[in-house]
């Protein structure tokens, strides 16, 4: 804390001004992202959150289901030297926050050790992204999500597409760098919409193939280049299912690792209540269809993945709370008169 206030000090952030302590975490992130020097000094005593191959480490919690530890930078230099690795491999932990209590926070891959070794000098094992989406709370899960998106991009973009040559990442890793030419990269992630289309009574859900059997979800679909999030909303929605949107708004958005990393705006749509008739893009789509009040409720009570019953179709059901696709459906059920 005594550190975090020296910089703020020296970079004017702190003065006779008052700061909520929203308003200096985020100018002391800032800072850190401007300042290699001030950002390694920030890793000695920060929390580092570890993955392997892109796996976060997740650990049993005591009262029932999973979180994910936070190592301290110097328990972790502890560790990478019993495992005959240069502690200097701490430096390519990136910056992914600062919590309430201003500790900062850093994501680091371990990918290149044995992941066995690994678990077995920490408490906890590496689990698989879309795996640990089911079995995290929803509070772990933007931190987890945040990591895994900034370590991916830096492992899958290291040359200049111009010169070709390899970049280099400043030392919070919010960018990558071209000594050749001079160019600037930054993390990047893709605009999707997802929107819940409704006729005053009902709404629509639908399935893709590889979707898991008997779900449904609201339709989702990448924007264009060039597009606006309302022209795309209208486009995904006459594309997959033929229907034209008369309105449309925005309520919320999440950032979403897979595939790649993509944020996600969600808009609650109408059509008219006269023109229902969906006509399914079979390239997209394996199914859609209108369900009831009655039907959404049961689908988002139902546990998932539900029971399969001999004989009997998969009833349907929804994504988890952990996926914006649920706030948007669970929102629409609410509104509608029981
Ligand atoms: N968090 C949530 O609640 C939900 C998230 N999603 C996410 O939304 C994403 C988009 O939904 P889809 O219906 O699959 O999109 P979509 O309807 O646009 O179709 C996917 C196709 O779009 C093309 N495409 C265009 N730009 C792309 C890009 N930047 N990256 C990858 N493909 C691109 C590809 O041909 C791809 O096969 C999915 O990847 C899914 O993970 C979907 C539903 C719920
Ligand atoms: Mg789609």
């Amino acid at each position: 804390m005594q550190r975090f206030n020296r910089v703020l000090r020296r970079t004017g952030i702190l003065g006779s001004r008052f700061y909520s302590s929203y308003v200096s975490r985020m100018r002391y992130l800032f800072t850190l992202k401007e300042e290699d020097e001030a950002c390694r000094k920030a890793m000695d005593s920060g929390s580092i959150y570890l993955f392997h191959k892109l796996a976060p480490l997740l650990q049993k919690a005591e009262y029932g289901g999973y979180t994910t530890p936070a190592m301290q930078a110097s328990d972790l230099k502890g560790i990478l030297g019993k495992l005959g690795q240069n502690k200097d491999l701490l430096q390519e932990s990136i910056l992914i926050g600062c919590s309430e209590s201003h500790v900062t926070q850093f994501a680091l891959d371990l990918g290149v050790l044995e992941k066995e070794s690994v678990e077995s000098q920490v408490t906890g094992k590496f689990v698989e992204l879309r795996k640990a989406f089911f079995l995290l709370n929803g509070h772990d899960l933007p931190l987890i999500s945040q990591s895994h998106a900034l370590l991916r991009w830096h492992q899958t973009h290291r040359y200049c597409s111009e010169s070709g040559q390899l970049t280099q990442r400043n030392q919070a890793g919010s960018k990558r760098v071209c000594h050749t030419n001079g160019a600037i990269y930054y993390p990047q992630m893709a605009p999707v919409v997802i929107t819940l289309v409704s006729d005053g009574s009902r709404c629509l859900l639908a399935r893709q193939a590889s979707f898991a059997k008997g779900m449904y979800s609201a339709l989702a679909g990448f924007c264009d280049v060039g597009e606006t999030v309302e022209e795309t909303v209208q486009r995904e929605v006459a594309e997959e299912v033929g229907l034209e949107v008369e309105s449309l708004w925005y309520t919320g958005s999440q950032h979403w690792p897979f595939p790649n990393s993509s944020l996600m705006v969600a808009c609650h749509a109408t059509v008219n209540p006269g023109q229902t008739q969906i006509s399914v893009n079979s390239v997209e789509l394996e199914d859609a269809r209108w369900f009831s009040a009655g039907e959404v409720r049961e689908a988002l009570e139902r546990k998932r993945p539900p029971r399969e019953r001999a004989g009997r179709a998969t009833p349907v059901w929804v994504p988890p709370r952990t996926a914006i696709a649920n706030q948007l459906i669970r929102e629409w059920a609410n509104q509608q008169p029981k």
